[in-house]
């Protein structure tokens, strides 16, 4: 309090007349030197004798203490500590300008010093009532803060679901949850568990931007909450337009150049693109200018050059596009092999053929086959949708012309045309269906089997230098695109796409050849974010095949995860590539780019992981009762040679004609291809489906799914008993095995290694008498509500892609760009060297 005290005095406001002394005080010379001398004096006695008389001094002036004390260390100038003080600021000047007045002139008033002992005790209070009403308001404030907020009660809860949603009320308490989520230590509320708090949240932006509870349970995983909250704001809004120039016809310079006199705002995408084109705004439709329908550039959304960099396909290469309408990649592929060599561009659903060669036709791309196969290697799965075909209702008119697209004989008049000739080769004998209500169908249908060639099969093994497998997914990247995404995809989707996917990274994984001079690499990517789409599905290629990961040569986008919750990846996953919304301002994407180390298949062993498949999709309602290990072992059992195949395929023949089963177990559940086409966007990176169910159509078709599935329940009750085949699985919780399902995870159960056709039959009866479980949310639209952007937010950190919107001005060369950043250079580092001084 001494010092205070003191300190108090020295920097008391001085009244006018002082002002003046100490600027005349502060200008004199000698001064200065007084100062010095005082200084080194103070320095001396402080060494000399630290418990010397200034110590004393300073302890007589206490706060209730005469100011004569004070005043006769002051006027004496005999205060080392003066200088200290005072020195460095105004008031310290005008303090050290008070003590040298002092020291040099006695004959100051008495007024004097009482006014600034005056001023000096106002300045006093008014500085303790300053602290104290600062320390008040920040008790009031950390109050505030951990008490304004509290979780609705399950009663408020239950009012609220009566209610329409109250989007002012949800957003702010989604706010609130994502503040205490992300410091709960400090603001947490008493007794309220950070679980609460998740599943608050939860239902919350289910409730305010529509996502089902599924989807939004995934994500929360996924993500810390403050960066979920930015990924789903990103997935409001749309991303840039992009346009990749084809090399094959013009430059990306040319190219802009015209469309900005065309009045099209675009600037060059980013710097890990020479192609590139971001489209701000543009006063003519992008998609029907001249230079488009010349094939000069293709409308691509940014994300989707990704796959074809990493590929880097060389010039005279066998390539295999094996997903590839509408071809945006494959044109891409061609530029880069600038039309030399051979793609293979397959798509299995006819429709799409035709954008995929109009597009190949647009660009004028010459190296490229077009095949319509089944990317797969073998149908294989009884667990793919078995009456995997194609319809579409123009198509369900009778007397449409008939096409076989698969082999077999021809289709009789009056039988339904397979849009893209997928027939599933074990379907028996129909002969009246109807898909839809009121349409019913006369259908001489399939004598034989009807069977859409494999294109491993038709390319052969070990035969092609790369493979690019864009494979079908979720689309849950893409939701800005999309938003129907957010409510219809369950995780049955999910499952289904991975089951999917693993069976064609192996086809594309088979067709590479290991000893390729210039390849030996496969691409692999989708449009989903979801792990077991994409590491999960890499995970499982590294484990069945002799491949490895590789950088995908991309030096953006983040590192593909290794672990997630209780799931372990190979290391080498980090090699893969995610790109988000949020972070690099382009659609949610995965690449990972595999290097075949040899041809061979390795054999695996049952303790090995790559036992480790994902078991056939199963309807939620029977999953507790089938072990993983079950799901497994179908699929490491699938065929891996030509022979093995046939067998089985012959085996499920024999099982159908013989009326035991209908390998239809997924019919629920699994969407039919292309049904939804309208969901689809330009460049078809993306499939919606939506729960295809029996329970849609009518007629014989039911009665047939009735007659089988008796069957197979009388199989199954004939055949679930002891053989103690199937071991119940351990108590896992419901998520838990959810996520282990969807992963591929093994679980250390034991199963029936002598499985057969009843294992099997039964297996199937259960899933069969399973439901959807997750609850589709509402796909309304909430409008009036606003959250801050992320610009708003300050969060737009680290984008690849500029969202500024520029003004219409000449397409600026290489040099000007560069000359343009060194300038900004130079006047930020001037800025921050002046601020530096400063
Ligand atoms: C993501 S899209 C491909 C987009 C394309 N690569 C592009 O860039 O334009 C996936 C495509 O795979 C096709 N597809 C689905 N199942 C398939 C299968 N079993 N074999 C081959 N293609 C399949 C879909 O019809 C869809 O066109």
């Amino acid at each position: 309090m001494a010092f205070t005290s003191v300190n108090k005095k020295k920097i008391a406001k001085p009244t006018s007349s002082f002002k003046k002394q100490k600027h005349e005080i502060t200008k004199n010379p000698s001064f200065k030197k007084q100062k010095k001398e005082s200084f080194n004096k103070k320095e001396k006695v402080v060494v000399s004798d630290p418990s010397s008389s200034e110590d004393e001094e300073e302890e007589d002036v206490g706060p209730d203490s005469d100011d004569s004390g004070s005043d006769i260390s002051l006027d004496e100038g005999e205060n080392p500590f003066g200088d200290d003080f005072l020195d460095g600021s105004d008031d310290d000047d005008e303090g050290k300008s008070l003590s040298s007045d002092d020291e040099d002139s006695d004959s100051d008033s008495d007024d004097d010093e009482l006014d600034i002992e005056e001023e000096s005790r106002k300045i006093d209070e008014k500085r303790a009532r300053e602290q104290k009403d600062a320390e008040a308001e920040l008790q009031l404030n950390i109050k505030e803060e951990s008490d304004e907020f509290h979780l609705p009660t399950e009663e408020e809860i239950g009012a609220e679901a009566l209610q329409p949603p109250d989007l002012s009320n949800l957003q702010r308490r989604i706010k609130e949850i994502v503040r205490i989520l992300s410091n709960f230590k400090t603001l947490r509320q008493e007794g309220v568990t950070r679980k609460d708090y998740v599943e608050q949240l939860k239902r919350d932006l289910s409730s305010y931007y529509g996502y089902n509870e599924f989807l939004i349970g995934v994500l929360v995983e996924m993500f810390p909450v403050v960066e979920l909250l930015e990924l789903i704001e990103s997935y409001e809004k749309p991303r840039p337009i992009c346009l990749r120039t084809n090399t094959l016809k013009s430059r990306r310079r040319d190219l802009a150049e015209v469309l900005i006199n065309r009045g099209v705002n675009c600037d060059p995408l980013s710097k890990w693109s020479k192609v590139g084109l971001v489209v701000y705004d543009s006063q003519v439709p992008i998609g029907a200018t001249p230079e488009y329908m010349a094939g000069y550039y293709m409308l691509q959304s940014a994300s989707s050059f990704l796959p074809v960099m990493a590929l880097a396909p060389q010039e005279k290469e066998r390539v295999v596009d094996m997903a590839a309408a509408p071809g945006g990649k494959t044109t891409y592929i061609a530029a880069l092999m600038k039309n030399s060599g051979i793609i293979y561009a397959n798509e299995m659903k006819e429709p799409r053929l035709k954008s995929l060669t109009a597009n190949l036709q647009r660009m004028g791309v010459t190296n490229t086959i077009v095949c319509n196969y089944d990317g797969k290697e073998v149908q294989g799965s009884p667990h793919t949708n078995s009456f995997g075909m194609a319809f579409s209702e123009h198509q369900l008119v009778a007397g449409t012309p008939m096409r076989h697209s698969g082999f077999g004989p021809p289709i009789s008049h009056g039988s339904v045309l397979f849009n893209s000739g997928y027939v599933d080769p074990f379907l028996p004998n129909i002969e009246t269906f109807s898909l839809r209500q009121n349409r019913e169908i006369q259908c001489t249908f399939v004598t034989s089997w009807c069977i859409i060639p494999f294109l491993p099969k038709v390319l052969g093994q070990n035969t092609v230098d790369r493979v690019l497998l864009d494979a079908p997914c979720s689309g849950t990247g893409v939701i800005s695109k999309d938003e129907s995404v957010k409510a219809s995809k369950s995780f049955d989707d999910i499952q289904n796409s991975a089951f999917l996917q693993k069976q064609l990274i192996l086809a594309a994984i088979d067709m590479v050849d290991a000893n390729s001079k210039s390849g030996g690499y496969i691409v692999y990517s989708t449009c989903s974010i979801m792990i077991p789409e994409n590491e999960a599905v890499i995970d499982y290629a590294l484990k069945k095949r002799d491949v490895q990961l590789v950088p995908c040569g991309l030096d953006f986008g983040r590192p593909g995860f290794t672990r997630f919750r209780e799931h372990r990846f190979h290391p080498s996953l980090e090699k893969t590539r995610r790109f988000y919304p949020h972070v690099h301002n382009m659609d949610g994407f995965f690449v990972a780019k595999l290097k075949k180390k040899s041809n061979t298949k390795p054999t695996t062993t049952p303790s090995e992981p790559a036992e480790t498949v994902e078991h056939a999709p199963v309807p939620e309602g029977s999953r507790s009762n089938i072990t993983q290990d079950e799901g497994m072992s179908q699929q490491s059992e699938a065929p891996s040679s030509p022979e093995k195949e046939n067998d089985l395929i012959q085996a499920m023949k024999t099982m159908v004609k013989n009326g035991n089963s209908k390998p239809s177990e997924t019919f629920e559940g699994t969407p039919p291809p292309n049904v939804r086409g309208k969901n689809r966007n330009e460049e078809g990176e993306f499939e919606l489906s939506e729960p295809y169910s029996l329970e849609r159509s009518n007629g014989s078709i039911n009665s047939l799914k009735k007659m089988l599935k008796k069957q197979k329940s009388k199989a199954s009750q004939e055949t679930s008993e002891p053989s103690g085949t199937v071991v119940p699985a351990p108590a896992l919780d419901s998520n838990k095995r959810k996520r282990n399902k969807a992963f591929g995870n093994s679980q250390p159960h034991k199963v029936n290694k002598g499985r057969g056709k009843a294992n099997f039959l039964m297996k199937k009866s259960l899933r069969e008498n399973g439901q959807m479980k997750y609850r589709s949310m509402p796909e309304k639209k909430w409008t009036n509500r606003k959250f801050p952007s992320r610009e708003e937010n300050g969060h737009m950190k680290n984008q690849s892609m500029p969202e500024k919107k520029w003004t219409k001005r000449k397409f600026p060369s290489r040099e000007d760009i560069s000359k343009s950043r060194e300038e900004k250079r130079k006047v930020l580092s001037k800025k921050r060297t002046h601020e530096g001084a400063q």
